[in-house]
């Protein structure tokens, strides 16, 4: 049986509403100094789990009080078009946040995309003058998934510093930007991935455990120290019984007899993304304002370094 009876299910819906409170005050803050906060949102093509996340990111926007700007550009747009699309973004005053849907088509180079976003808009956080900045320790945009996991974690467990947190991934939209605040929060960090030994005991010695792979249940009870606690960033729909489900990295079922605190999916990690989108966007205006960044506005404003 469970040691911990009273197992904490991290309710990311009711921490994304207190994260989007908190944007929608800031925003009336902002527009009191005169400022407007908006968001570009950039869609290419028609993959149907990204036109959920677009329209959820553009209602989020409206509710908060940010100008949303759609841009939905066929599958077959060339890649100089969409470069010509964010040069134009990035000189638009009016555009404080430009954010390109992911992934793209396949003709489409992700990469020169990406660094074509000015730095100061990239409120995805994933040019490499902001990868370069968080992984030393600057105060830079950040990633929204793993910004949003973090302030799941506080909310959760207070201070971090000391405790052994495994990041199972390494990608570069959570894995590595995960394992990067993590070391900032003062945790002992291990990245484990598809080709680490003994992924299964490296895990077992994790106060936290977050789950990034993408592999459907991979992560099972025996995974799993009593009473760590586990946030599940997969998102893997699953054909169970002839019906289609959404299931999580983690074996949620069986952690719930091990764990003390869990994030379900769906309704964990997802909408602390779309949340700290819209924290992230108002940390761009603030960026591109400097007489407004009187208060330290970013969603994970980083520690001094480790030393
Ligand atoms: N430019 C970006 N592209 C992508 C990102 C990103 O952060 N920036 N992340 C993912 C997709 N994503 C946001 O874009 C995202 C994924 C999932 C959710 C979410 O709320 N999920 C729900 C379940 C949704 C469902 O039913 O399918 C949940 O977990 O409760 C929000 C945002 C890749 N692309
Ligand atoms: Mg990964």
């Amino acid at each position: 049986m469970n040691s911990f009876p009273h197992v904490n299910i991290i309710d990311g819906k009711a921490a994304a509403a207190r994260v989007l409170a908190e944007v929608r005050d800031e925003v009336s803050d902002l527009k009191s100094a005169g400022l407007h906060p908006a968001l570009a949102v950039v869609l290419v093509g028609s993959d149907p789990a990204s036109q959920v996340y677009v329209r959820n990111k553009v209602l989020r926007a409206e509710e908060t009080g940010i100008c949303s700007l759609e841009h939905k550009l066929p599958a077959d747009t060339r890649e100089d078009a969409l470069l010509a699309l964010i040069e134009r973004l990035n000189g638009d005053p009016a555009v404080n946040g430009i954010l390109v849907q992911l992934p793209l088509p396949r003709h489409i180079d992700e990469n020169r995309v990406l660094q074509a976003i000015d730095p100061l808009k990239d409120v995805d956080g994933f040019h490499s003058e902001n990868v370069g900045g968080l992984s030393q320790g600057r105060e830079v945009l950040t990633p929204c998934t793993p910004a949003g996991c973090m302030r799941l974690l506080r909310d959760t467990c207070g201070d971090l510093a000391g405790k052994h947190a495994v990041v199972i991934g390494r990608s570069n939209i959570v894995g590595k930007p995960m394992a990067a605040l993590l070391l900032q929060a003062h945790c002992s960090v291990t990245v484990v991935h598809s080709k680490s030994a003994n992924l299964r005991e490296l895990c077992r010695q994790a106060d936290i455990v977050v789950a990034a792979v993408g592999r459907p249940r991979l992560v099972d009870a025996d995974w799993l120290k009593s009473g760590a606690v586990v946030i599940d960033v997969g998102i893997n729909r699953i054909d169970e019984g002839g019906r289609s489900r959404l299931v999580g990295d983690v074996n949620f079922d069986s952690a719930l007899g091990v764990v003390s605190a869990i994030t379900p999916v769906p309704g964990g990690v997802g909408p602390m993304t779309i949340a700290f989108l819209m924290k992230n966007t108002l940390a761009a205006a603030r960026l591109q304002h400097p007489a407004l960044h009187s208060q330290p506005k970013l969603p994970e404003a980083p520690c001094p370094s480790i030393s």
